[in-house]
Parts: structure tokens; C-alpha cells; sequence
């Protein structure tokens, strides 16, 4: 059968990842988390004194872009890609709150999009792949087969991800991170460059009363429609 590219955008922690990481095992597609690699930049730039408090050195970062490298590995254990930032696991350390609560102001750089969304088109030349984030359906692959919007409460989508770090055992506070979630929305709507909005033929995903099941069986739906007809 012909693959396609599957483009799966919307709002922080409104389960984007969990379905599209589900639905490309199930169709045997790669798997793309595009906001890992927004994550690892950020990652990368505090790591290395290039934002310090509220200050990025843009000038810094963008002499630096080209030296970093973002790769995926299938983790055996989890089944599930984990994020490399030059050749070292950072897949735990990118969705620390530190990371979470910087991310935004480093994914709203122009020249830092610029190289993610290379990286991006490039991994998915061959088609027959799932890629998750913001402006997928807009900029990266605009042609995308199958684009969809998801969206969920603010409330929600805090508890969900207190959940998932409290049942991590990693210490949260569901006010930081509904205010986080909050925060980000608003960056990621609205900065100048590709800021989030749905794409005018992406199919809106309300999951706030859904269950991972619900979403899942629902998204190989939209997928066999797409390539059935
Ligand atoms: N329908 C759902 N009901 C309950 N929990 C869900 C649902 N969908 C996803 N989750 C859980 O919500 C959390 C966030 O999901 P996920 O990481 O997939 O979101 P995301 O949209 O990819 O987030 P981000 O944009 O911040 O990376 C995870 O713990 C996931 O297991
Ligand atoms: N295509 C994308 C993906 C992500 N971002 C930015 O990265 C942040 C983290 O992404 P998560 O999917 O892991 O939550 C997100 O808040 C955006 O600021 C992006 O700009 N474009």
C-alpha cells in the first residue's frame, strides 16, 4: 500500500504523542516527536550558559546550531524512540519542568525553526511516517495526507501530565504545571514564526472526555479512511 505522511499537531500535553506513537507501530510508520528536538536545543542551551535566567544568547546559539545534533533510537525496553543530543541519551533530562518551562522562548527563534524544520522535512522525504508538534501540518508538511488538530482543556492536560510524573515519582506541582501548560499555549499561538493554529484541512480532535482507547481507535479511523477512501 502507498504510505503517506501523517501530520498530528495541537496544544502541549493533550496526548499527541501518545496516539501517534500508537497508531505508527500499529501501521508500521516512523514516529517523530518534533518537540523533543525543540526540547534538546533548549536542553543544549542551558547545559552550555546560553540562556541564563530569563537571557538567551541568540547570537551564541545561532553560531553553535550547526554542531547540534539531534538523533532518535528505538529504546527496546519501551518500545518507543528515545531523543539523543549528540550522540548522548538526553531523553529523560528534555522533559524535566526546567526543560518545560524554557522550551518555548528557544522554539520561537526564527533561525532555530529554520534548522528543525530541515531536519524534519528531510527525515520524512520517504513519506510513510507520523510526526507530532506544532506546525506540522502547516510548515513542515504542508501536503500531509492526513493532518489533525488536538485539543483538549487547559485543566486537563495539567492533570494528565501530574499524573504521568507523579506516577514517574518525580516531584510536581499540578499549579506549576497547569501554568506551564498555559504558558507555552500562549508563546506557541503567539509568536512570529509558525505560530500553532490548525490547518485549514486538519481534522479538530476534542479528547478531553476521551480515553487513550477512544482517541487511538478513533485516529486508525481517520488513517484507513485516508488510504482506503
Ligand atoms: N485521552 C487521554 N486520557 C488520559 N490521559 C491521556 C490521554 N491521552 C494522553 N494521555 C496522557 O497524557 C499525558 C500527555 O500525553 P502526551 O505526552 O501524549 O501529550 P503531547 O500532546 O504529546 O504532549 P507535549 O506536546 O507536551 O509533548 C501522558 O501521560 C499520556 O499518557
Ligand atoms: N513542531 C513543534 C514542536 C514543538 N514546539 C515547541 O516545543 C515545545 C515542546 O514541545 P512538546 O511537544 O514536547 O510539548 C512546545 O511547547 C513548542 O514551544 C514547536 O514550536 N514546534
Amino acid at each position: 500500500m502507498k504510505k503517506i505522511t501523517i501530520a498530528i499537531d495541537g496544544f502541549s500535553s493533550c496526548g499527541k504523542s501518545t496516539m501517534a506513537k500508537d497508531l505508527a507501530r500499529e501501521i508500521g510508520y516512523i514516529y517523530i516527536d518534533s518537540g523533543a528536538m525543540y526540547r534538546a536545543v533548549t536542553l543544549y542551551s542551558i547545559e552550555n550558559g546560553i540562556f541564563q535566567g530569563n537571557q538567551i544568547d541568540t547570537e551564541r546559539l545561532q553560531k553553535e546550531i550547526d554542531n547540534i545534533h539531534i538523533s532518535f533510537q528505538l529504546n527496546q525496553a519501551t518500545g518507543r524512540p528515545d531523543t539523543y543530543l549528540n550522540g548522548v541519551n538526553v531523553e529523560d533530562k528534555i522533559r524535566s519542568i526546567v526543560v518545560s518551562s524554557r522550551v518555548s522562548p528557544i522554539a520561537a527563534l526564527g533561525f532555530v525553526r529554520e534548522a528543525m524544520v530541515a531536519q524534519q522535512q528531510a527525515m520524512g522525504n520517504s513519506k510513510g511516517i507520523v510526526m507530532d508538534g506544532r506546525d506540522i501540518g502547516t510548515t513542515v508538511f504542508p501536503d500531509a495526507e492526513l493532518k489533525i488538530f488536538v485539543t483538549a482543556t487547559p485543566e486537563i492536560r495539567a492533570q494528565r501530565r501530574y499524573d504521568e510524573l507523579k506516577a514517574k515519582g518525580q516531584e510536581a506541582s499540578f499549579d506549576e504545571i497547569l501554568e506551564n501548560v498555559k504558558q507555552r499555549d500562549y508563546i506557541d499561538q503567539n509568536r512570529e514564526v509558525s505560530p500553532l493554529r490548525k490547518a485549514d484541512d486538519a481534522l479538530l480532535l476534542d479528547n478531553t472526555n476521551m480515553t487513550i482507547p477512544q482517541q487511538k481507535e478513533w485516529l486508525q479511523e481517520q488513517f484507513n479512511k485516508t488510504v482506503k477512501g
